[in-house]
């Protein structure tokens, strides 16, 4: 068993609305770097802990956690549309074995993900279809959330199922740090808004046109008196990434989601993702982990990080 992990954020506004040039060319070689890494690593299986956006989730039937044994990215954004490559037979034993850990979850035998998934497939492999891959994912977006604490036990449970499995295994975690793009809230939304929300599945190119223009409107104005978004908080960005760092998992536990919204902002919460990829590491002995990258991007609706971590 060897195990590496790569968490990164995610933003399709990446390409979309960047900031100077100086800043793609940094994040450019941080992702390039990363790639290699896991080019070189050569894994038998990633395990891609994501959040959905109302692409291939909603509110009909909104599960905390879906494991899925098919999927098919459904293009939102720049990202490649079409079938991942996972190894069913393994997704369902990693399902087992996580409902044998009193937890529940979701399975989906035709799953659909969107660039909370895919784009940091692609940016860490190339592609959709390179690696074997299994993507577990974490309700991050759309409330009400179940406690850190659940997150961090699903993590748990998979790294044991990881720790028997006597593969090279990299685990993504992708989404956050602080941020809040213009995602609609259920609670409160206009018959249409609320509609979409609750059963948007396949939108027409046109619908999909309008809200990805909203997303880069709101991009345009981010961080500044003009935005209506809870800015990016660097600070607290910065803490969370120690916390990893520093292999202090349990305080975690004490996550308090309201607080973090206000703070951070609503997407914020796609940290889940990160909790349970390190609590995966984590559940396989000790690691160590190092911090590549953190800028505050406005222009991309992201404080974005990424931390690599292995067993020590
Ligand atoms: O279309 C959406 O629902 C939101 C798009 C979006 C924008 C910025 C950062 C993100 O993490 C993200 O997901
Ligand atoms: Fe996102």
């Amino acid at each position: 068993m060897s195990i590496k992990l790569k968490c990164l954020s995610h933003t399709p506004l990446r390409g979309l609305n960047d900031p100077g040039a100086d800043v793609v060319k940094e994040v450019d070689d941080v992702l390039a770097r990363s790639r290699a890494e896991v080019e070189a690593f050569d894994p038998e299986l990633i395990i891609v802990f994501a959040p959905d956006h109302y692409n291939g989730l909603f509110y009909d039937l909104m599960p905390p956690f879906v494991i899925a044994t098919a999927a098919d990215s459904v293009g939102d954004y720049q990202t490649m549309s079409g079938p991942l490559s996972i190894p069913r037979d393994t997704a369902l034993d990693l399902a087992r074995h996580i409902l044998d850990s009193d937890l529940d979850i979701a399975i989906s035998h035709r799953l659909q993900v969107d660039h909370g998934c895919t784009q940091t497939l692609e940016e860490m492999t190339g592609s959709l279809t390179r690696y074997p891959v299994i993507p577990i994912i974490i309700n991050s977006v759309a409330p009400p959330f179940g406690p850190y604490r659940r997150v961090r036990k699903l993590g748990e449970a998979v790294g044991r199922f990881l720790a028997k499995l006597d593969k090279r295994v990299l685990i993504l975690g992708t989404g956050g740090l602080s941020h809040e793009p213009p995602v609609p809230l259920l609670n409160g939304a206009p018959d249409e808004i609320a509609n979409f929300l609750i059963a948007g599945r396949n939108p027409t190119p046109e619908a999909r046109a309008a809200r990805q223009a909203r997303t880069i409107a709101a991009g345009k104005i981010y961080g500044t008196p003009e935005s209506a978004q809870t800015p990016l908080n660097a600070e607290w960005d910065q803490a969370f990434m120690d916390l990893l760092i520093e292999r202090r998992l349990d305080e975690i536990d004490d996550f308090k989601i309201d607080e973090i919204s206000k703070a951070a902002g609503r997407s914020t919460h796609e940290i889940r993702t990160w909790v349970a990829a390190f609590a995966a590491l984590a559940a396989t002995g000790p690691y160590s982990a190092r911090k590549d990258y953190y800028r505050a991007i406005n222009e991309w609706i992201a404080g974005y990080g990424v931390i690599s971590a292995e067993q020590a």
